[in-house]
């Protein structure tokens, strides 16, 4: 299976008159990739995979091998692009299970054995205690594993993930990054936000650094993780490292200050 390569060209999206990304083109992201879109904080790369989504409006081209996403309806969007937020539900009633083949469910041309793809999915991230217990008794974290089992269980062609690993602890970053490669290398392609360089580094085929709504840098991790790139976009003076077995570690020193480095 190969969902084709995402190619967004001249993405613009915002709120209200406010642009959050102008004109955005990005290279090409093959199937097969695991993309992590990582830059500071209201940089824009929520808006962004929202916009990927179809779930915000938003002018230029999308499109995902031969479809072109912005023409589709949003069902038929549904069916191939995947979304996972950053914001969890907590109050549901809903059972794991339930939630989970509620969402199924709710994409047309889903096929049938939802309830085993849920448990499936649970099972892949070694979540499936979780099947039967309600969103309002997780915890933080728990709530963010059901999240992403949910997104993986619709196995969409394109899978956008935002900030997936926040909530979790050092174990379970390592299960979902793992899952969320492996997802990818089965021919689709998955885009990450994450705020840990270290952990997209380790897990990402390519970098989208983005800031102010703009592709500052796209590349494989030591191209887009550079000192120079971190002081312009993030403002800190940072070194960036090589540990046991070729890892990226990115040390921050400070921030850069006009008089250089301070704190
Ligand atoms: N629903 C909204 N209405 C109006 N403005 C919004 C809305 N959501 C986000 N914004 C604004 O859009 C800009 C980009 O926000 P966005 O959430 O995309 O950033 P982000 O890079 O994902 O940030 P973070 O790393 O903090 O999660 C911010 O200035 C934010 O205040």
């Amino acid at each position: 299976m190969s969902a084709g390569a995402l190619r967004v060209t001249g993405l613009t999206v915002g709120y209200g008159r406010r642009a959050v990304a102008s004109d955005l083109t990005l290279p090409p992201l093959e199937p097969g990739e695991v993309v992590a879109l990582v830059g500071p904080n209201a940089a824009g790369k929520s808006t962004i995979l929202k916009a990927l989504a179809g779930l915000t409006p938003a002018r230029g081209d999308i499109r995902l091998g031969a479809a072109d996403l912005q023409a589709l309806s949003r069902g038929k969007r549904a069916e191939l692009v995947g979304f996972m937020p950053q914001t969890l539900p907590s109050s549901s009633d809903l059972t794991v299970l339930e939630g989970m083949m509620a969402a199924l469910r709710a994409v047309p041309g889903e096929g049938g054995a939802l309830e085993e793809r849920a448990l499936a999915a649970l099972e892949s991230l070694d979540a499936g205690p979780l099947a039967l217990k309600t969103f309002a008794e997780l915890s933080g974290g728990e709530r963010q594993l059901a999240s992403v089992a949910q997104s993986v269980a619709r196995q969409p062609r394109l899978l956008l993930l935002d900030e997936p690993t926040s909530a979790l602890d050092l174990a379970r970053q390592h299960q979902v990054m793992a899952l969320a490669r492996s997802y990818a290398r089965e021919g689709r392609v998955v885009v990450a936000v994450l705020h840990d360089l270290a952990l997209a580094a380790l897990w990402a085929d390519r970098m989208v650094v983005l800031s102010a709504g703009r592709a500052h840098a796209v590349g494989q991790p030591d191209e887009a993780l550079t000192p120079d790139i971190l002081a312009e976009v993030y403002g800190v003076v940072a070194r960036v490292e090589r540990c046991s077995r070729g890892r990226l570690q990115v040390i921050v020193d400070g921030l850069a200050g006009p008089r250089g480095v301070t704190g």
